[in-house]
């Protein structure tokens, strides 16, 4: 007899919206978007306290859908600011929820993923996962060293995307993830530039309140020095700054938008200051990919562009002509989060690995 495939729901949420798939293994037979207003969303001072809210509004969805959550075999989400770990799927445990309630590393929607993915399980008496999570960190120790002795680098970026896409190059090209050398640059609402070698991310920016390229909401590497006068003018409260860096910096903060296809609109009607700040965009991009090939000294197999901002024709082609030079560029538009959670949720599920212990306690 033909055995039964495990269904798998897998959550990612985001800001504003939770996305929702359903799968049989690795297949898709189901997906939602549920979008979350500013009100509704605005009634919770933290994003963990969200987590009844949006829990609720899954369990609506899949009843709207005619999913019957007592077939489920697992339940995955996409996880968050925790401690800095390896890559891999993880079980939900009770040390990592605490940490993912307080926002150990801060706070990002992706917090909920882990929480709402236990809760739903633990009551149907069944796992929960979440898979390479934004803290994944495998950065070489050269890659730390700040050159400010107070301040390490840290290693915060888009890891399920990144790793997956890095993934499906290699089984493209008919090699192993962990043989190949890759530069993977996941451009959305943040941009996180990662080497890829042997498996592992060996050095990349952190996205979310780091460095690296400026990008639709984040401000990127900014003149320390005179970030520091700003910080002590009397202006700014410490919650005005982080604004400017990484909700409202970048792109919003020189065009007030964080919406590219909008910017591009802008371009084309001839606005060039729209232009300019695009073009800037594209720009530190490219530089960041150029300093990430000499990580590779100059070995890299390919440049992987990826994220919402790969749809978008101009910047795809503004980067290609500065750095096409160093490899073969592949355009991988949008982000396949959802499968990238079924796929880690069912090698676990299948035998093929075995899942990973989040324990700091030693
Ligand atoms: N077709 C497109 N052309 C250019 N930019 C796009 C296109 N589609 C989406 N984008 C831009 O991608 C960004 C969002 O990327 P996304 O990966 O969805 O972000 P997030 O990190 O929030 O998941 C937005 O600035 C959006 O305007
Ligand atoms: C860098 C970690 C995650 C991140 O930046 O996500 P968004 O692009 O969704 O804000």
């Amino acid at each position: 007899m033909q055995k039964q495939p495990n269904r798998i729901l897998v959550i990612n949420p985001a800001s504003t919206s939770t996305k929702i798939g359903v799968f049989d293994n690795d297949i898709l037979i189901m997906e939602k978007t549920i979008h979350h207003s500013i009100e509704d969303l605005g009634e919770y001072t933290s994003i963990a306290g969200q987590h009844i809210f949006r829990r609720n509004s899954i369990l609506e969805a899949l009843d709207e859908e005619g999913m019957n959550v007592s077939k489920l075999a697992a339940v995955c989400g996409r996880g968050g600011l925790l401690r800095p770990i390896e890559g891999g799927t993880y079980a939900v445990n009770d040390e990592m929820m605490k940490d993912l309630r307080k926002g150990y590393s801060g706070q990002h929607a992706s917090n909920l993923g882990g929480i709402i993915a236990f809760e739903i399980a633990d009551g149907l008496n069944i796992p929960s996962f979440i898979v390479d999570p934004v803290v994944v960190d495998e950065m070489a120790p050269i890659a730390r060293i700040s050159g400010f002795s107070l301040i390490e680098r840290k290693s915060i970026f888009h890891a399920l995307n990144q790793k997956a896409v890095a993934r499906r190059y290699a089984k493209k090209i008919g090699r192993a993830y962990e043989d190949v050398s890759l530069i993977v640059a996941h451009m959305g609402s943040g941009i996180t530039i990662g080497v890829h070698q042997a498996g592992r991310v060996i050095d990349v920016n952190n996205g979310l309140h780091g460095d690296g390229p400026f990008s639709p909401e984040r401000a990127g590497t900014v003149p320390a020095g005179d970030l520091v006068e700003l910080c002590f003018s009397g202006q700014y409260s410490r919650h005005d700054i982080m604004k400017k860096l990484v909700r409202q910096g970048g792109l919003f903060a020189y065009l007030e938008t964080n919406d590219v296809v909008k910017v591009e609109r802008r371009i084309s009607k001839g606005d060039k200051r729209a232009e300019l700040i695009y073009q800037a965009m594209a720009y530190q991009v490219a530089r960041e990919i150029g300093a990430a090939s000499a990580v590779l000294k100059g070995r890299v197999d390919a440049i992987i562009l990826t994220g919402g901002l790969a749809h978008g024709k101009g910047f795809v082609e503004a980067i290609t002509e500065r750095v096409s030079w160093i490899a073969d560029v592949e355009i991988q538009p949008g982000e396949n989060e959802l499968q990238a959670l079924a796929e880690g949720a069912a090698r676990i599920l299948n035998g093929e690995e075995q899942a990973k212990t989040y324990t700091f306690s030693l």
